[in-house]
């Protein structure tokens, strides 16, 4: 569903030359849920943004859904769906419905089928009390809620989710996670999400990637993660200890992940 393979992309900023992402491979596979760590700066948003089409690579080469996003990109528009928990991509000063109703026109959704998943989403995310309300009077919570459905009312194959629990408080955050689960597990779609909440990562994601550098440091299970960094159990712990050691500054004494241990599927 998702083939990276030796992708890159370099940024050149007056003289220098940044390596946002090297080399890396990875390949999703329809159905899984796949989360995307690193720390700041690793080039999570940067491999997300090539993979949806707004960056082109600079190496390498990426598919999603068989099509290459930078070249394809309306096509692909209509398998994929995206959640940028800092950016809503609704209509700001439209009520909830009418910024819904935008987006069925721009990905040419029949009327019938979108009034049908609607009333789902409406259910399943608990839209109803605030589909008329604009979306700048939305409380993050809301606001998350309805991007969310936004992102889904075409039915994608491939939802990407940058940081989709940020700011929310534990029950909406239960809610969110659920709701992705849930979707998951029943329409099987194939989900990428990056996040710095380890809780998202905990209790949806069998597989992990990590991004040290650009490149990919790591790709296999939560427990094969834990295996790194021997004497810790918590995830936040094991995961800090990491992010030092990729650093130079590690807690416990550095030990860099081994690239290559595979999870198989999730
Ligand atoms: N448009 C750009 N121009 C120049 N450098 C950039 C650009 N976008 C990203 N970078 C650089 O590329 C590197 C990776 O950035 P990226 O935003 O992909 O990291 P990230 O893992 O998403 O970080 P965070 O967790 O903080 O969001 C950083 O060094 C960043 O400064």
């Amino acid at each position: 569903m998702i083939d990276a393979a030796e992708l890159g992309r370099v940024f050149r900023v007056r003289r220098q030359v940044v390596h946002a992402v090297r080399d890396l491979s990875f390949h999703v596979a329809p159905g899984e849920f796949v989360a995307c760590l690193g720390p700041n700066g690793a080039g999570k948003s940067t491999t997300i943004k090539m993979l949806t089409g707004i960056l082109a690579p600079t190496s390498g080469r990426i598919r999603v859904d068989g099509l290459d996003p930078a070249r394809r990109r309306t096509a692909l528009a209509r398998r994929i769906g995206v959640v940028f928990g800092q950016r809503t991509t609704l209509w700001w000063d439209l009520p909830l419905r009418d910024s819904l109703e935008l987006n069925r026109l721009l990905y040419k959704v029949d009327r019938k089928v979108f009034r049908d998943r609607l009333d789902e989403l409406c259910v399943l995310l608990d839209l109803g009390g605030f589909l008329t309300t604009p979306v700048r009077q939305l409380s993050l919570g809301q606001r998350m809620r309805g991007d969310i459905a936004a992102a889904l009312l075409h039915d994608p194959a491939v939802l990407v989710l940058d940081e989709p629990t940020i700011g929310l408080d534990v029950v909406s955050k239960a809610e969110v996670r659920d709701f992705l689960r849930r979707r998951n597990a029943e329409h099987g779609t194939t989900v990428l999400l990056t996040t710095h909440d380890l809780g998202d990562v905990e209790r949806l994601c069998r597989r992990v990637l990590l991004i040290d550098h650009g490149s990919l440091a790591f790709d296999g299970t939560l427990d094969g993660l834990r295996a790194l960094v021997p004497g810790r159990t918590s995830i936040e712990d094991v995961v800090a200890d990491l992010y030092l050691s990729s650093r130079g500054s590690p807690r416990t004494p550095p030990r860099r992940p081994v690239r290559g241990e595979t999870s198989g599927t999730a």
